[in-house]
C-alpha cells in the first residue's frame, strides 16, 4: 500500500481519425498523494481533458497502468468502476453543468439519487451541509439563472462534495469567471484541500496554478513537472 491516491505509469491514449491514429497521451506517469492540490497547465488540444476523463474513470487508456486508491482500475467491471467513481470522485466543470429547471437543492440531490449507499432520509442534511460549506445556505430554492456565475460554480462545488468524495477533479473551474470570483473559487478549493481533499485542477491560467502546491505541464500529450518559478512567475 502507498499513500498515492492516484498512480499512473506509462499511460498512452490515441483516437482514430480518417487520417490515421492521433496519439493524444504519451507515456504519462503521475503520482498524486492523498490531500495534495495539483494543477495541470497546458495549451488547448494538449490532452488535459482526455487525461482528466481517464483519471475520473469516464474513459480508459490504451496501455499503461492506473491505480486509483491502490486499486488497478483495468481489473474492475463497469459496475465496480461506477462504485469507485461514486465513492472517491467529485467533478467540477468550467460551465458549471447545473440543470436549469431544477432548484439548487434539487441539483444537489441528483448525485445522491445515483448513490445507493446514501438513504433518502439523509438527503436534506447532506444538502444543508454542503450549501453551508460553500456559503450559499440562503439559496437552496433558487434556480441556476437566478445566481451569479461565481455562485453557480459554488453550487457546482457543493454538488461535487455531496457524496463526500476524497478527490475533486476540476476542469477549468475558473474559466468562465471574472478574476474576483475566480479568486473566491480558488480560496474555496484551497480550503477543501486544507481539510484533506485531494484536488486536481486543469487550467490554462498560471494564477490558478499558483494557488496549488505543485504544477505539471501538458505539451503535445507529454506531461512534465514545472518548477515553482515557472508557474508562479506571472502572479
Ligand atoms: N473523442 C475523441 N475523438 C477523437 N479525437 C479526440 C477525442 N477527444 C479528444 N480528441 C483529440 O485529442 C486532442 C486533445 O484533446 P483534449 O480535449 O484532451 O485537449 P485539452 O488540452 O483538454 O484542450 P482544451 O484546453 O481546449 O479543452 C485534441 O487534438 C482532440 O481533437
Amino acid at each position: 500500500m502507498t499513500n498515492n491516491v492516484i498512480s499512473l505509469t506509462g499511460l498512452n491514449k490515441s483516437f482514430q481519425h480518417h487520417s490515421g491514429d492521433n496519439s493524444v497521451l504519451k507515456q504519462i506517469s503521475l503520482q498524486i498523494k492523498t490531500g495534495e492540490m495539483i494543477a495541470i497547465l497546458g495549451a488547448s488540444g494538449s490532452g488535459k481533458s482526455t487525461l482528466l476523463s481517464i483519471l475520473g474513470l469516464l474513459d480508459v487508456a490504451d496501455t499503461g497502468s492506473y491505480q486509483l486508491c491502490n486499486q488497478d482500475v483495468s481489473a474492475l467491471s463497469a459496475y465496480q468502476l461506477s462504485q469507485l467513481r461514486n465513492q472517491h470522485i467529485g467533478w467540477v466543470f468550467q460551465n458549471f453543468n447545473l440543470i436549469a429547471d431544477m432548484t439548487v437543492a434539487e441539483n444537489l440531490a441528483v448525485p445522491l439519487r445515483f448513490n445507493p449507499a446514501i438513504k433518502a432520509t439523509q438527503y436534506s442534511e447532506r444538502i444543508n451541509d454542503v450549501l453551508a460549506k460553500v456559503g450559499l445556505s440562503d439559496r437552496a430554492s433558487f434556480y441556476p439563472d437566478q445566481l451569479s456565475g461565481g455562485q453557480q460554480q459554488r453550487v457546482a462545488i457543493a454538488r461535487a462534495l455531496i457524496c463526500q468524495p476524497d478527490i475533486l477533479l476540476c476542469d477549468e473551474p475558473t474559466g468562465n469567471l471574472d478574476s474576483n470570483n475566480a479568486a473566491k473559487i480558488m480560496t474555496l478549493l484551497g480550503d477543501l484541500h486544507i481539510e484533506g481533499k485531494t484536488v486536481l485542477i486543469i487550467t490554462h491560467d498560471n494564477t490558478v496554478a499558483a494557488c496549488c502546491q505543485k504544477a505539471y505541464k501538458m505539451h503535445d500529450g507529454e506531461l512534465s513537472p514545472l518548477e515553482d518559478e515557472e508557474y508562479r512567475r506571472v502572479v
